[in-house]
């Protein structure tokens, strides 16, 4: 791993194991993260705060896994203890079953991260020299990878800046060589925090792209961080959603999706004329109209029961339906939903 600066010292257990001490080999069939029961205390006293608190979850190799939760819930405090750059109070981290606190060297051999959408990369060097410097941190010889540097380059739409000095481009194409820089290392356990934060629509969508076809082609495991749930839902197979310090979740995307009943449902008619939709908006929560033509769509808020009592009332004021749709929960619903049922 290449982000060191602010690691704080691990000094909770015995260290690095010296060269002589062989470790113990990796039987393979562990997960590509492992945490257990971290925990983490932020200052001491009345000003005390518990940032993380008995979080455990794993991630298995080559699958892509979202951290989600509202700002403040403990995602960065999470992805720092894991990556040694915060100290944890208690808990264990294991990266391909080797313990960080015991064999850091090791365990982080494979690791990268880019963090709160940056990373530490050189501003002078080009946008080339970054990935090939990046690359032979692991040991690499970049010229024996040159064809995947190239390929990000392309990609990720750098080729044309691929000569310039980093510190010349924009913000969002920092951002991108920041990506191409972690994905341009040998690393296969790869930590992504707001890795789309502030890029347009279509260098989004490029790098989502790329990022599944390099999972794919490589065997990546990723953990990734992102207020965008339309990311999280495009390339994560499962997600982790943290509140106030702990998981209050973890599931796969398409599980927690179908785990809730309809969201709502959107009825579309030429009988829906004003005093039906007045007398609909006394009895349900109608949250969409929309008129076209002589039809009338109205959504209702409301589950399935709820669907029975809609179709009811509106055979009673003989309402023939045209259509019925039902309006699915995204993933956005679901973490909104989960959160709120914790805080009730
Ligand atoms: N270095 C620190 N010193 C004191 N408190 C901290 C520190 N880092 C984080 N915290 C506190 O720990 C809690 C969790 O913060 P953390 O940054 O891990 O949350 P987050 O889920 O990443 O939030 P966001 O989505 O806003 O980035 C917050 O209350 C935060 O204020």
């Amino acid at each position: 791993m290449t982000i060191q600066e602010n690691r704080e010292r691990p000094e909770r257990s015995g260290g690095e194991q010296s060269a002589a001490e062989p470790s113990p080999p990796d039987a393979g069939g562990s997960p590509a993260i492992a945490v257990e029961g971290l925990r983490k205390q932020f200052g001491s006293g009345p000003e005390a705060v518990t940032a993380v608190e008995d979080v455990s979850f794993s991630v298995e190799r080559g699958s892509v896994v979202g951290l989600l939760g509202p700002n403040g819930a403990g995602k960065t405090t999470t992805i720092k203890s894991i990556l040694g750059m915060v100290l944890s109070d208690e808990g264990s981290v294991r990266i391909h079953g080797i313990d960080v606190y015991d064999e850091p060297r090791r365990a982080y051999a494979h690791v990268d991260a880019m963090l709160e959408g940056a990373r530490n990369d050189y501003w002078r060097l080009t946008v080339r020299e970054n990935l090939r410097y990046f690359s032979t941190i692991g040991g690499v010889d970049p010229d024996s990878i040159a064809d995947r540097h190239e390929r990000l380059l392309d990609k990720l739409d750098l080729a044309d800046a691929a000569d310039q000095p980093v510190r010349s481009l924009s913000r969002g194409m920092k951002q991108k060589v920041s990506l191409a820089s972690v994905l341009a290392s040998e690393a296969d356990v790869v930590f992504l925090d707001e890795p789309t934060l502030g890029l347009d629509v279509e260098s989004s969508l490029t790098l989502r792209r790329e990022l599944r076809r390099i999972v794919a082609e490589r065997n990546l495991t990723v953990v990734v961080s992102s207020h965008d749930m339309d990311v999280i839902e495009d390339i994560c197979d499962r997600v982790v959603i943290m509140n106030e310090g702990r998981v209050i979740a973890d599931d796969s995307v398409e599980n927690l999706l179908h785990g809730f009943d309809a969201r709502g449902y959107r009825v579309t008619s030429a009988d829906l004329d004003e005093t039906v939709v007045a007398d609909l908006r006394d009895r349900f929560e109608v949250t969409e109209i929309e008129r076209s033509g002589d039809r009338t769509r109205v959504e209702v808020a409301t589950d399935s029961d709820g669907f029975y009592a809609l179709t009811a009332f509106l055979r009673s004021r003989d309402v023939t339906l045209d259509a019925v749709e039902t309006v699915d929960w995204d993933l956005e619903d679901v973490f909104v939903e989960l959160t709120r049922r914790e805080e009730r």
